[in-house]
Formats: C-alpha cells, sequence, structure tokens
C-alpha cells in the first residue's frame, strides 16, 4: 500500500476494553457492502438497516429507538424539523379527493400547509374547534382521512379531549395525529390514548439547548411507518448525525429540566395570574381552557404559557420588552434560556377566538435562578402597566 493509499484507509485497531456512556456519532453518506450480492440486493433491507446515509446510521437508530421506547410506540421516523414531521405524517397519508380536519389552534404553518400546498392538490381541508371533543362527530365528513391535532395548542394553549376524537376516528376508520411537543412524551403519551402519529418537535425539550431543528414521528403500526419511510425517501428527507447526537444528549436532562421549569411556570403564572396582568393561559391553572382535561391525561406541566395583554398596554410593549435583563425575545422554546415571544393568531385563527385581536406574549420559563425571571418578570409588567 502507498502513502497515498494508507492515507485514506484506516487502519483497524481494536477497541477491547473500550466503553463510553455516550453514544458515537456515525457520520455516512456512503455505506459500503461486503460483497456484490450484498449490494445489488441492497434495497431489500429491512428499514432498520442501512442502505445509504440519507436513511440513518446506527446514531439515527439509536434515537428511533428510545423515542419508540418513550412513547410506548412500535417505529418512530426521524425529520429535519418538527414542522417537515407534520408535512410528511400529512403527504403520507393524504391523496386527491381525500380531506383533513386541523385543529384551529395549530401550529400556523399547518394551516399554510393546508392552504397553500395541499389544497391545490386537491386535498380538502377544514379547521375545527379545539374543544370539540365528541362533537367532532358532526364536523368529519365521508372523504374524512386524517384529524390533526395540537394540544395544547400554539400559543392559546387549549387542551384537547384525545381519547373522545380518537375513539370516534376509530369507529369511523380516520386516522388521527398530533403535535405533543408541549408535553413530550414524558408528560402526554398519544399513543396509548389512541393516536396514529404521535409527533413532537425535538427543537424543543428534547434538544433542550435552542441550538438545532428536529422532529419525530412515533407509531403502532408498520404499514404507517412504511408510508412514512417512503414519503420522507421521495422527498429526500434526512437528518445529521450530529445533530441527533445532540439530540440525544439533551434527552438525558429531559425529565429534570421539565420538572424543574414545570414547577417554576407554574408558580409564575399562577403569581401573574393573581396580579392581573391579563388572562394567562396555561393548562395548569383551573381558568384555562381544558384544565380538567389536562389534569385527567397529562401527568405535569412543561414551562410554556401565555399571557394576553391588555389592549392599553400594547403601546409600552416594545420599551417593557427592551427592558428585559434575563428574558430574550425569541420565538423558538423549550431550551436552558427564558423568552418571551409578542405572537397574533389574527391570521392563523380561521374561526372566532376571544383573543384574535389581541398581541398575546408566549413565555419560555428556562433554568435560570427563579428569583432572577420574578424579578425580570416583574419589571416587565410594571413597565407594560405604565
Ligand atoms: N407546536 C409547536 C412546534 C411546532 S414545530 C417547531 C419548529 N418550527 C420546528 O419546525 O421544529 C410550536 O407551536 O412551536
Amino acid at each position: 500500500m502507498r502513502d497515498a493509499t494508507k492515507s485514506v484507509h484506516h487502519p483497524k485497531i481494536s477497541e477491547e476494553g473500550y466503553a463510553a456512556l455516550g453514544v458515537p456519532t456515525h457520520r455516512a453518506s456512503t455505506i459500503v457492502f461486503p460483497d456484490a450480492e450484498a449490494y445489488a440486493t441492497r434495497s431489500q433491507r429491512d428499514l432498520d438497516g442501512y442502505s445509504y446515509g440519507l436513511h440513518g446510521t446506527p446514531t439515527q437508530r439509536v434515537l428511533e429507538a428510545q423515542l419508540t421506547a418513550l412513547e410506548n410506540g412500535l417505529k418512530t421516523v426521524i425529520l429535519p424539523s418538527g414542522q417537515a414531521a407534520i408535512a410528511v405524517v400529512l403527504l403520507s397519508c393524504l391523496k386527491p379527493g381525500d380531506h383533513v380536519l386541523v385543529a384551529d389552534n395549530a401550529y400556523p404553518p399547518v394551516i399554510g400547509l393546508c392552504r397553500n400546498f395541499l389544497e391545490p392538490r386537491g386535498i380538502a381541508w377544514s379547521v375545527f374547534e379545539p374543544g370539540i371533543g365528541a362533537g367532532i362527530e358532526d364536523v368529519v365528513r365521508d372523504n374524512t382521512r386524517l384529524i390533526w391535532m395540537e394540544s395544547p395548542g400554539s400559543t392559546t394553549m387549549e387542551i384537547e379531549d384525545v381519547p373522545a376524537i380518537t375513539a370516534i376516528a376509530k369507529r369511523r376508520g380516520i386516522l388521527t395525529g398530533i403535535d405533543n411537543t408541549w408535553a413530550t412524551p414524558l408528560l402526554f403519551k398519544p399513543l396509548d390514548h389512541g393516536v396514529d402519529f404521535s409527533m413532537q418537535a425535538m427543537t424543543k425539550y428534547p434538544g433542550g439547548h435552542s441550538d438545532l431543528l428536529m422532529g419525530s414521528v412515533s407509531v403502532n403500526d408498520l404499514e404507517l411507518r412504511k408510508a412514512l419511510r417512503d414519503t420522507m425517501r421521495m422527498l429526500g428527507f434526512g437528518v445529521s448525525p450530529d445533530a441527533v447526537q445532540l439530540v440525544l444528549r439533551g434527552m438525558e436532562t429531559m425529565a429534570v429540566r421539565l420538572a424543574h421549569v414545570g414547577r417554576v411556570a407554574g408558580e409564575i403564572a399562577a403569581e401573574l395570574e393573581s396580579r392581573g396582568v391579563g388572562p394567562v393561559l396555561f393548562p395548569a391553572l383551573a381558568s384555562s381552557p381544558g384544565h380538567a382535561i389536562w389534569k385527567r391525561d397529562f401527568t405535569g406541566a412543561s414551562g410554556l404559557f401565555s399571557v394576553v395583554l391588555p389592549a392599553a398596554h400594547e403601546a409600552r410593549l416594545d420599551a417593557a420588552l427592551n427592558g428585559l435583563r434575563y428574558f430574550a425575545i425569541g420565538a423558538s422554546w423549550g431550551g436552558t434560556r427564558s423568552l418571551i415571544a409578542p405572537m397574533s393568531v389574527k391570521t392563523s385563527r380561521q374561526m372566532p377566538h376571544p383573543h384574535k385581536d389581541r398581541i398575546i406574549l408566549r413565555v419560555n420559563i428556562g433554568v435560570e435562578d427563579p428569583s432572577d425571571l420574578r424579578e425580570d418578570l416583574d419589571g416587565f409588567f410594571t413597565a407594560l402597566a405604565g
């Protein structure tokens, strides 16, 4: 072997006696095969096997298996973002002539996907009131193929009656999916409640440090997993093993972080409600829509809540935001840093909503000292009140 060849052919070394706690980052585009026949038959390999880097390396397989275990599922796929995960669910099971029912509190880009991508391709959509429960029976159509839920919903935080909806969907042969990003499978396990597609944006709590994008979908049915993987293959969707490694690391502390931010968010949300800063939207508060269902179905709360800004305070919002010391101004959430993001549901919400014309402040509680956070919020709401 000459030098140039030696330079690219890595020597085999012994790994005997080596063991570490972290998951190795296996990077690959090319997967190599032991012989010509193995290469020729690579497409027959099991979906959990290896054929091309886009479809996963052992690093991805570890994360898929770990999520499957947490979700009480059978299989999991991982996608480049939460929105990509939602899109792949919809594209894997809808065809022209079908209809999809979407919760009116769904992440706004889901409505954009329905309006701007599905509808021009002959897939009908409509929204349902998040508190509809068993009333879903009245709004499903003969061609409804999928019901898409989000509980609690983006920004407005209503909890949906998932068991009531899935019971009716099953009887009518309709698939169901949910964005479970707020709760993660640690606080709510959708598959246990009859949901077919349990999706979460791992961008948030599993990643946990505001530095990556990823999504996952877990299922209990091999055919659904195959349809998801086929769709991903056609669209060329895969995830970087480096990002997966960061999620695996983040997940090791997720239970501890969630318990902490859920407790602090609960205390602060209750304090803000008593102070009368405006309606506080947080499923753990008795005043929040769907609180009784949250108590029945969830094992806890995470650290994200919303505060509806009174119209009289809007003019002072920018100055109040600029005065924050510890809260950063930013929209994504679930990381270690506390955030405030002014949001509006004016254009995303299809149905009437009491806060449709208001600015809604989405508050992410991070892992800073709660006393610093209280001080910062005290100054913020004092400045808003004028
Ligand atoms: N429902 C959640 C998460 C939606 S996806 C988040 C992110 N943009 C991604 O694509 O990973 C929310 O409302 O934030």
